[in-house]
């Protein structure tokens, strides 16, 4: 629920080339629905490589209020005994998503299509984010919104249905959170639920309901679109997960290495699913120096070690259909595009406008802060790069987003000047050893 913390202010400066090899926590979005699959599941699934940041302990804390018993054995290592499909147990009190849009809107799928009360509330953050379009859905599957904060916004309080009535639905956006939860509450309705999207998005849900052993088939939609069918009321099994580095955590060093002159890192084990690499694609169009050392699979997702070594990047134009494959990594893009020569053009930005914060608005800011040129276009983003000369020197505020906060550090390393971000909290909901991880690199922040 929304507390005032304190803000603790951290500072990146520049302290030469960076080098070295890491490993990046596991990926967030599966770390999320590894304990959701769990708490649906019959038996008990145990994962390795969980992501153990403060978004991802929220929705443990939800699948225990939810009936599911969660053990935490080492770092990483966590064992979710599940109630199935149609056994959640109504939670005594509010479920506190904290941040974490993934975690809520995905719960709200779960909880709205089962016959049982729940009230999500967040942070300050979440509280601002759109939940409208979850709940569309969910009350055509015969959800009941009990009360909301206006606008469909959290704290709100959903009642299910005794039986959830199977849908089609395309999502208005193209959103793998809008998906995922129609999906997971088409688990509880008899028949088929659909969701047809007109852009791919992740789909890591759609991957782990196989791998319970859900009947879900997937068949293309338009030129850049999927349909995607699932059998409700499936027993899911428990099945064992594997969770690959995160891509999106990745971003951060890598674009690091791209930046500071003269570093050379290795970067172990990052997923390469295609619906998350539109960051290497798009670095790679601007001439970065980014190779594949090995390849292998975890978890049945492709991973592999980057090396990546800084060189001079130019400005490119980024279509907006690759928007859903890296959509959270275009404030880490924008720091790249600074460093760049020339113009980078980020088209089809809109949905940036409702993450933990307007990430529109704080790139522009920042990006200002530090003294490079910047405008938002309709909702394109468009940087002019500064050639590998950026000031710096600029305060940037982060409005509770972790993103915003982890990408100007980046900066940080290499601009002329320091760079300090009003509050480095929220890093701890993705990305908790971050500090620690770039400094072992070389890198000067604190
Ligand atoms: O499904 C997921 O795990 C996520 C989907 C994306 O959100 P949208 O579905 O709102 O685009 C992304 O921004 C978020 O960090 C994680
Ligand atoms: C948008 C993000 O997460 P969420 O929607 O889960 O808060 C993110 O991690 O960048």
């Amino acid at each position: 629920m929304a507390h005032a913390q304190p803000q603790i202010p951290v500072t990146a400066r520049s302290r030469g080339p960076l080098a070295g090899r890491v490993r990046v926590p596991g990926d967030k979005s599966i770390s999320h629905r590894s304990l959701i699959f769990g708490l649906l599941a019959i038996g008990e699934t145990v994962i390795s490589g969980l992501l153990e940041g403060e978004d991802v302990m929220r929705t443990a804390d939800a699948a225990r209020a939810l009936g599911a018993i969660v053990h935490h054995d080492r770092p990483g290592s966590w064992r979710v005994r599940g109630v199935g499909v149609g056994g959640l147990r109504e939670p005594r009190g509010v479920l506190d998503f904290g941040n974490a849009g993934t975690g809520s809107r995905l719960m709200m799928g779960v909880c709205g299509a089962h016959p049982i009360t729940t009230i999500f509330d967040g942070d300050a953050s979440l509280r601002k984010r759109p939940m409208r379009r979850i709940l569309d859905p969910l009350e055509l599957m015969g959800t009941t919104i009990v009360a909301q904060e206006e606008g469909g916004r959290v704290p709100l309080t959903l009642r299910g249905p005794k039986e959830a009535v199977p849908i089609t639905y395309r999502t208005p956006v193209a959103s793998a959170q809008i998906k995922s939860a129609v999906l997971l509450a088409g688990l509880a309705a008899p028949g088929e639920t659909t969701v047809i999207e007109t852009e791919a998005t992740r789909d890591h849900t759609e991957t782990m309901l196989r791998h319970f052993g859900a009947d879900v088939s997937v068949s293309p939609d338009g030129a850049h679109g999927r349909r995607i069918v699932l059998k409700g009321q499936p027993e899911l099994q428990a099945a064992p997960i594997v969770v690959p580095a995160d891509p999106s955590s990745a971003a951060f060093p890598l674009v690091a290495a791209l930046i500071v002159p003269g570093s050379d890192i290795l970067i172990g084990s990052v997923m390469t699913n295609p619906l998350r690499s539109g960051l290497l694609t798009t670095l790679r169009e601007m001439g970065a120096d980014i190779s594949v050392e090995s390849e292998a699979n975890e978890g049945g997702e492709a991973v592999a070690t980057l090396r990546v070594r800084a060189g001079a990047l130019n400005g490119v134009t980024v279509p907006p259909e690759r928007a859903p494959a890296m959509i959270d990594e275009y404030p880490v893009l924008a720091v790249a595009a600074s460093f760049a020569t020339g113009t980078t053009r980020m088209r089809g930005l809109q949905e940036l406008r409702v993450k933990e914060s307007d990430r529109l608005a704080a790139v522009e800011a920042g990006l200002k802060a530090a003294g490079v040129t910047c405008a938002i276009e309709g909702d394109d983003l468009v940087v002019e790069g500064r050639g590998g000369e950026v000031a710096g020197g600029g305060l940037v505020a982060t409005h509770l987003d972790h993103r915003i906060a982890m990408s100007f550090l980046v900066m940080g390393l290499a601009t002329r000047r320091p760079m300090t971000v009003d509050d480095g909290a929220m890093i701890a909901t993705s990305f908790p050893s971050f500090v620690a991880l770039m400094n072992g690199l070389g890198g000067d922040i604190a």
